[in-house]
C-alpha cells in the first residue's frame, strides 16, 4: 500500500513542481522537482530548517503562489489550468488557511470575523458553529483585543473551516504562541481533522509537533529529504517540547 493510501483517496497531487524567485542578480531556487500525493484526510506536518521551502509549498498548494514549471492537481484538475479566476475560485471554496499571525480584523469581533468569510462561500457552517467546534462558544462577541493569542488564533481557525474547505493549510500555527496555548490550538487542528476529515497540511520548525501526524514530510533546500508515514501517531495534548 502506497503512502498515499493510508487514509482515503488521493485529493491533492503536487507533480514536479518547482519554483525560483530572483532576488536582484541572485535566482533563489525555492523548490526542486517535488512530487507528493495527498490522501483525503490525511494530517501532515511539513518539517525543514527556514529557507528550506516549506511556506513556498505550501503558497502553491494554496494556489496564493504559481509554479515555474510542474502541476498541482485537486481532485484530479490542475488548478492552474483556469486563470487567475479559477485559482481565485478554488483557494475560495476549497481552501482554508491559517498563518502564524492570525490576521484577524481589529474592529469586528469574532463572529463577524467568522462571517466576512461564510458570506462568500455556499453551504458554510453558521459562524456561531464553527466557534464552538474551535471551543469560544462563549466568546462570539468579542474583539481580537479581548482575546488572548490562542484565542485569536482558534478565531482564524474557525474563520478557516466555516467554509468546509476540503484542505486546511497551517503556517506556523502556533509560531506565536506560548506551550500551552500552542497546544491548545493544535488540539483543534487535530479535532477538525478528525471531525470534519479535513486534509490538512501543517508547517512547523517544532519536531515534536510531528508526533501529532499521520504522515511527516522534511524539506531541504528546496527538495523533500523524508517523507515517511507516524506509526505512533498521539493526540497533542500528549505532545511535549
Ligand atoms: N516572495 C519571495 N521572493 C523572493 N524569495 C523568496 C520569496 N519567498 C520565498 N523566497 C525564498 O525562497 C526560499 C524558500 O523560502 P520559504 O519561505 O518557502 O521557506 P520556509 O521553509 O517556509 O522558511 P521559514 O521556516 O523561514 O518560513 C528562501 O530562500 C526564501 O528566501
Amino acid at each position: 500500500m502506497s503512502m498515499m493510501d493510508q487514509v482515503g483517496q488521493t485529493v491533492l497531487s503536487v507533480d514536479g513542481v518547482s519554483k525560483s524567485y530572483l532576488m536582484g542578480e541572485v535566482t533563489v531556487k525555492a523548490l526542486h522537482d517535488i512530487s507528493l500525493d495527498f490522501g483525503a484526510g490525511q494530517l501532515v506536518v511539513l518539517l525543514g530548517a527556514s529557507g528550506s521551502g516549506k511556506s513556498t509549498l505550501l503558497n502553491i498548494v494554496g494556489g496564493l503562489d504559481v509554479p515555474d514549471s510542474g502541476t498541482v492537481s485537486f481532485k484530479g484538475q490542475d488548478i492552474n489550468a483556469k486563470g487567475e479566476a479559477g485559482l481565485t475560485a478554488f483557494r475560495r471554496r476549497s481552501i482554508g488557511f491559517v498563518f502564524q499571525f492570525y490576521n484577524l480584523i481589529a474592529s469586528l469581533s469574532a463572529l463577524e470575523n467568522v462571517q466576512l468569510v461564510t458570506e462568500l462561500v455556499e453551504n458554510p457552517m453558521p459562524p456561531e458553529e464553527a466557534l464552538r467546534l474551535v471551543g469560544l462558544g462563549d466568546r462570539i462577541n468579542h474583539f481580537p483585543s479581548q482575546l488572548s493569542g490562542g484565542e485569536q488564533q482558534r478565531v482564524a481557525i474557525a474563520r478557516a473551516v466555516a467554509k468546509r474547505p476540503e484542505l486546511l493549510l497551517c503556517d506556523e500555527p502556533t509560531g506565536a504562541l506560548d506551550y500551552r496555548t500552542g497546544k491548545l490550538v493544535l488540539e483543534v487542528i487535530e479535532k477538525v481533522n478528525r471531525e470534519l476529515g479535513t486534509t490538512t497540511l501543517v508547517i512547523t520548525h517544532n519536531v515534536s509537533i510531528s508526533g501529532m501526524a499521520d504522515r511527516i514530510i522534511t524539506l531541504r533546500s528546496g527538495e523533500v529529504v523524508e517523507d515517511r508515514r507516524n506509526e505512533k501517531k498521539i493526540s497533542p495534548s500528549e505532545l511535549s517540547w
